[in-house]
């Protein structure tokens, strides 16, 4: 599994030990097979300092490394008990974030078939969709990625197989405690089922490699339709056109490509049926979680939820001004932007956002334009009309950002200019 997953020679492999059975075992079977694969193996421990044992554990982890001459790095964490997510989930946060700052090519971790049974249980009673039903995988490529050999094993043969080799391994008084919800899967719920379906365990696991083979399609799914729609700027139109679950399953796909987790089912319903509904040609920003689903002249583009509009700033010459989520950077160039000289004579230059009554020249001798003319003409949506940067000299509009600079502003070839650029992350209105 190690070989096809593409651990080759000269890989770092960093097992993941918490001194239980699971990761003890496998800590032992990567020690084994370190000089035949020829990989680097280290360890890493969390040391969490939630149970009166955990001092033990830790030292149990380093006698174990040590005798197998595997360098380990602990971690002590601290978890915030009144975390809302709940005691268990904000471990996991903290344990997860400590184990990916281990310098390694892959992180290797004890999880078994039971695991997976009560990942997919525990997911499916939370009302998971096809992605989260597929569980977890046995190779997550990444940097680090994360290997699962362990995943097609049930715990009793990792138990079985730990006394066999004479292993010791510390218990989790924790795993008893009912309270947890996982504890109550495991202990309660699964020997149920088995009950009734004595191979519900492999089943359900099988089942997961079934989502997850279902995840893959319904995302190859999703890049060709946003072809259809277009490529990264989809056409309303175009998607308005597919079937509600492939209108939802492309949304879904974008969130996930920004690094977003989806929304639930409902607020993506609501979204279509604002997308469905609203004429066509009218602009719209629609909340979806951390993002927004913008709609302008028929594009449609996801991006980051804006921030509270910029107020206004005064200029004294500094290189750059904090805009927003953004910046202004202002750039010395030659024969571009604002003239140098003007800019000199100015009395009060301020960076602000639009103003009642704002209008300005492009072109000598053509008529001066409305802040609303300007931002139609160079296709800015309403709702980041509040936030273009204007520069004003003494209440003059002379530059806007995505516009221009303002006739008689402009700089001729070969004189020193002051060139500002809107620096915005999240916004991509190609404003400049
Ligand atoms: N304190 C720890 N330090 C290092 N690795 C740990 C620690 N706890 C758990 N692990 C790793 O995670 C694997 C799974 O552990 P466990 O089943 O307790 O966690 P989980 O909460 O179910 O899983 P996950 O953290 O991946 O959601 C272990 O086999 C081990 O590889």
């Amino acid at each position: 599994m190690l070989a096809a997953a593409g651990v080759g020679e000269g890989a770092t492999l960093c097992c993941a030990l918490s001194g239980g059975v699971d990761s003890v075992l496998l800590l032992h079977g990567l020690a084994a097979l370190r000089e035949t694969l020829g990989f680097r193996l280290v360890a890493a421990h969390v040391h969490h300092g939630l149970s009166p044992n955990a001092d033990d554990w830790a030292a149990s982890c380093a006698g174990q490394c040590a005798r197998l001459g595997v360098s380990l790095q602990t971690f002590h964490v601290a978890v915030d008990r009144g975390d809302p997510a709940g005691l268990e989930a904000a471990a996991r946060r903290v344990r997860h974030a400590a184990l990916r700052r281990v310098a390694c090519d892959w992180l290797v971790f004890g999880h078994h078939q039971d695991d997976q049974a009560e990942t997919l249980l525990f997911r499916l009673a939370r009302g998971a969709g096809v992605r989260g039903a597929g569980g977890m995988a046995a190779v997550e490529p990444g940097a680090p990625g994360r290997l699962r050999p362990l995943l097609g094993v049930r715990r009793a043969r990792i138990e079985q197989a730990a006394r066999d080799a004479g292993l010791v391994w510390v218990n989790d008084e924790s795993n008893a405690d009912l309270r947890h919800t996982r504890n109550a899967l495991r202990h309660r719920v699964l020997p149920a089922l088995e009950a009734v379906f004595p191979a519900a365990v492999p089943a359900l696991a099988r089942a997961a490699e079934n989502f997850r083979e279902a995840d893959e399609l319904l995302d190859a799914l999703a890049a060709e339709d946003a072809l259809r729609c277009g490529g990264r700027r989809l056409s309303r139109e175009a998607l308005c056109a597919l079937p509600s679950a492939r209108l939802r399953n492309l949304l879904r796909w974008r969130m996930r490509d920004l690094g977003v987790e989806p929304v639930s089912r409902a607020r993506l319903i609501e979204t279509e049926r604002q997308l469905r509904e609203t004429a066509p040609g009218r602009p719209l920003r629609l909340p979806l979680g951390e993002l927004a689903c913008c709609v302008y002249r028929d594009e449609l583009w996801l991006e980051r939820a804006l921030p509270a509009n910029p107020v206004a700033l005064c200029w004294r010459g500094e290189t750059r001004l904090g805009w927003g989520d953004g910046a202004v950077a202002f750039e010395a160039t030659l024969g571009r932007g604002l003239s140098a000289a003007a800019l000199g004579k100015a009395g009060e230059v301020w960076l602000a956002p639009r103003w009642p009554g704002l209008a300005m020249r492009l072109q000598a001798g053509r008529p001066r334009r409305s802040f609303k003319n300007l931002c139609q003409e160079a296709g800015v949506p309403p709702w980041l009309r509040d936030r273009l940067p204007v520069l004003r000299v003494d209440g003059e509009a002379v530059w806007i950002a995505g516009i221009g600079v303002a006739a008689g502003w402009q700089c001729a070839a070969g004189e020193e200019g002051v060139l500002p650029v809107w620096q915005h992350g999240g916004i991509s209105s190609g404003c400049r």
